[in-house]
């Protein structure tokens, strides 16, 4: 049987790197007999990534979550909440070395800079002292971001140098994010409930029965008198008014731990939607 692993595309993406660790570990974590094979299948975008394995053309989505510096990736967070019966299966943590990459001579020739959104925010203060007055546009990811330099030597693009490698493409500055330590997290999603016995964490979302004092406590001390430790908490609007929230939590537990049971269950009483994304272990990629 093939499996396909849906990314953010095209090729030469932080999220393909990513989803081809977990093909190499897929296959290195299978049985000697199984008929499997994979194929990694790039998106045009993280929503269409995971609306792939919605609308049963892809099994597995590799998408980015969090980055160290930029925190949550909001399309990830929302289109999980909206498709709803997604399951986390792995998260995967990937060391991001940014470079820049363009035909200009020099950084003085350029004028437009081209990455996806997270990629432009985390080298943010090094652009700003290296190319002060150039223009920043966003794309769908970081080898969108490439198409169009060869014709354009005035322009330069935020990617990979793995990527830069891939298309052949000139590097013009390496390790320009602002922090060295830049991670980016990233989750292993499919239709299915993950059940290995050694999970480590559990996320999920919810929205609270009115907006009233105390409704968001009421859930985390849940958390607090069970002595539960959570590792995120973000909030994303609900879309349906102004100034009402949906909460994420991330939580270090598995869901089939007994307290994590009585948590949960304690947790319908002060939630109003309550949507479990699945529990996972995480794995470091060493680079
Ligand atoms: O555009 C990419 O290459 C992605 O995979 C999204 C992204 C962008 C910047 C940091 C981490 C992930």
């Amino acid at each position: 049987m093939n499996q396909k692993i849906a990314h953010l595309g095209p090729p030469g993406t932080y999220a393909e790197q990513a989803a081809f660790f977990y093909l190499n570990w897929l296959k290195a974590h299978s049985d000697i007999n199984s008929q499997r094979s994979f194929e990694l299948c790039p998106y045009s975008t993280i929503a269409q990534s995971l609306q792939a394995i919605a609308d049963k053309q892809a099994e597995i989505a590799v998408v980015p979550v969090e980055n160290s510096i930029e925190g949550s990736v909001n399309m990830t967070m929302d289109s999980l909440w909206q498709l709803g019966n997604l399951k986390i299966q792995l998260a995967l943590v990937l060391p991001i070395q940014h470079t820049l990459i363009s035909y200009a001579t020099s950084l003085d020739n350029i004028k437009t800079v081209y990455s996806h959104p997270q990629a432009l925010a985390q080298c943010q203060e090094w652009i700003s002292q290296f190319l002060p007055n150039v223009n920043l546009i966003p794309r769908n990811s970081t080898t969108e971001a490439l198409q169009g330099l060869e014709e354009e030597v005035t322009t330069a693009a935020i990617s990979s140098s793995r990527a830069a490698q891939l298309y052949n493409l000139p590097i013009l500055a390496r390790g320009i994010n602002d922090y060295p330590e830049n991670c980016t997290r990233f989750w292993v999603v499919s239709r299915e409930e993950n059940h290995p016995v050694d999970c480590t964490h559990t996320s999920l979302a919810f929205s609270v029965p009115a907006n009233v004092p105390g409704a968001l406590m009421k859930v985390l001390s849940v958390f607090a008198h069970l002595g539960i430790n959570l590792s995120r908490i973000e909030s994303r609007p609900t879309k349906r008014y102004l100034g009402e929230y949906l909460f994420y939590l991330d939580i270090e537990a598995d869901v089939n731990a007994q307290i994590m049971k009585s948590a949960l269950e304690e947790l319908r009483n002060y939630t109003e939607i309550l949507k479990i994304f699945g529990s996972y272990s995480v794995l470091p990629i060493n680079l």
